[in-house]
């Protein structure tokens, strides 16, 4: 049996590494991750995830892990910022506010079965002011982040408390991730 990770994120990688596992290989899967009109967030992080683990090509004997983080403000979903306004509204909305952080991950195992999970976590920020938002901004580390911020960063220092899972916001919800690998077979104590 061998794993493949069904991602080009960094986080993840690191991420799994801390379940003492590293991916045989990996892949970048390649999908639409516009949302479905109206729909929820937990609809869709959850369905978002499980489409990347099905489009990545899959060997009889291979585990498939993919992942998807989205912030959610009510029922908006914030992806990743389109660019430096984008990035800017983002923080500017988040600002002084609680928010959930999903993450979802699937797993498919060696016989083609599809299972997730959902990590559902509170973040609040304090309020931000304009100046320190233009510093995260230029700072560039809010980029290709859900949301707009990273927490394992500056953006740390934006949080009051945060509620739920701290690897699940980073990207891969280390407790739901070890349930469905071990469910798949892999090796984990
Ligand atoms: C909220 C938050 C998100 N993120 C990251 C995790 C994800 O990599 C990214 C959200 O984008 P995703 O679409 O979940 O993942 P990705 O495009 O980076 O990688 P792939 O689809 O190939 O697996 O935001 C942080 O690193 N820190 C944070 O605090």
């Amino acid at each position: 049996m061998s794993l493949v990770l069904a991602s080009s994120s960094p986080r993840r990688r690191e991420l799994l590494g801390r379940l003492g596992l590293v991916a045989d290989r990996t892949a970048a899967p390649e999908i639409d991750e516009a949302p479905l009109p109206a729909e929820r967030p937990r609809d869709y992080v959850l369905r978002i995830a499980c489409a990347k683990a099905t489009a990545v090509p899959r060997a009889p004997n291979e585990v498939i892990l993919a992942g998807d983080t989205t912030i959610a403000v009510g029922r908006r979903i914030l992806g990743k910022p389109a660019d430096a306004a984008d990035l800017r509204a983002m923080l500017t909305l988040l600002s002084g506010r609680r928010h959930h952080c999903l993450s979802a991950v699937a797993v498919i195992d060696a016989g083609g079965t599809l299972r997730h999970r959902l990590s559902d976590t509170i973040v609040a920020f304090r309020p931000l002011g304009g100046d320190e938002i233009d510093a995260y901004v230029a700072s560039g580390e809010g980029e290709g982040k859900a949301g707009g911020y990273a927490i394992q960063g500056r953006a740390e220092a934006f949080v009051r408390f945060i509620h739920g899972s701290h690897s699940g916001v980073v990207g891969l919800p280390l407790m739901e991730t070890r349930a469905l690998l071990r469910t798949a077979g892999l090796p984990l104590a």
